[in-house]
């Protein structure tokens, strides 16, 4: 891949038998917004902080914008902005104090300090409040004051570690719009790790899926969709207003279709399974045949399913070496419940 700014290769790290990250190749273009999505202990935190050189790898080496995080974490921490999943700040401050103070320590110049401030400030939509202490902020406000402690700094790459946990469905969409547009605005590039399936989903050009330190698979969802789905990428349901008289004559006709892999009748539903979207061509042919329609669905394949299948594919393959994968599980579906 050319220019990539972030480089993984072969990344590895053990805690003392536990092999938390397991050999990890990866390779993230300047500019894009990457979604690592795994459960927990997947080893997305250990990635995380191997890649600002804040753990050293048992193996293997971590490059962002050009330097080797283990050997050179200082440069590393100059062009990344780092944001953990619990930000903290001095509540009896205000917020533009907070950031005041931080901006100073960063070393930004005295002249134009408070109007960068500002303006950081207004950018991530708190110019109302930031005149409020910290200690009045929501969970909201206050990752979104974290946003502008990351950016104050100018950073060429943004690692997010779980931003959105705790903040409620509305507070999520305006902060994932925020990561989005910034990053298509100012060239950021974004890693952002979460196990929420349709945030990232929804804000991420390519996402890796990550289970017990491996990286099963990575892409953007149509790629991943393929890979699983190419059989029967594509699910058409079709609501008849009665039921057929001849199933299996239904049935064969529509097998005869190329682009058809399974055909299922029960009462007056019939599932399609097809390698391609041949939604209007169905229509067309139940039409034709005299059949009157009462509905058309058509599923696409999400990321919740993409994830599902290679969770599922990677559980069977532990259980038929001898592991036992239910502890990922179990821990994926608690976190996802809520
Ligand atoms: N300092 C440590 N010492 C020993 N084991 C650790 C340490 N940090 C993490 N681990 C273990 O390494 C594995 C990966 O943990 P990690 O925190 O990287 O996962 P994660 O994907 O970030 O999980 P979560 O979503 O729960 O934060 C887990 O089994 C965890 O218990």
């Amino acid at each position: 891949m050319e220019n990539a700014i972030i480089e993984l290769e072969g990344l590895t790290k053990f805690y003392g038998s536990l092999k938390a990250v397991d050999n990890l190749h990866l390779k993230i273009k300047a500019g894009e917004v990457f979604g690592l999505l795994g459960p927990n202990g997947a080893g997305k935190t250990t990635t995380i902080l191997m890649m600002l050189g804040l753990t050293e790898p048992s193996a293997g080496t971590a490059k962002v914008c050009g330097f080797n995080a283990t050997r050179d974490p200082i440069s590393v921490k100059r062009k990344v902005g780092y944001m953990p999943d619990n930000v903290g700040f001095y509540d009896n401050m205000t917020a533009f104090e907070n950031l005041l103070y931080i901006a100073r320590l960063n070393g930004l110049g005295i002249d134009n300090v408070h109007d960068r401030v500002q303006e950081m400030m207004e950018l991530v939509g708190l110019g109302a409040a930031m005149h409020k202490k910290t200690s009045a902020y929501s969970r909201g406000m206050k990752q979104r004051l974290g946003l502008a402690d990351v950016l104050i700094r100018q950073p060429e790459v943004i690692i997010l570690d779980e931003p959105t946990l705790g903040i409620d469905p509305t507070g999520v969409k305006e902060f994932l719009q925020l990561i989005r547009e910034l990053s298509r605005q100012q060239g950021i590039t974004v890693l952002l790790s979460s196990h929420h399936l349709h945030q990232v989903q929804q804000v991420c050009d390519r996402v890796g899926i990550f289970v017990g330190g491996k990286l099963l698979a990575e892409g953007n969802i149509h790629q991943l969709s393929q890979n699983l789905f190419s059989e029967e990428s594509c699910l058409v349901t079709i609501t008849l207003a009665d039921t057929p008289p001849d199933t299996a004559e239904l049935e064969s006709m529509l097998s005869e279709i190329g682009a058809v892999r399974k055909v299922t009748v029960s009462g007056n539903g019939v599932d399609i399974s097809c390698v391609e979207n041949i939604t209007p061509e169905l229509v067309r042919l139940f039409v034709e045949k005299g059949f009157g329609i009462t509905g058309v669905y058509r599923k696409e394949y999400g990321l919740e399913e993409i994830y599902q299948q290679y969770f599922d594919n990677n559980l069977t393959e532990n259980v038929s070496h001898g592991k036992s994968s239910g502890l990922f599980q179990r821990s994926f579906f608690r976190k996802t419940a809520n």
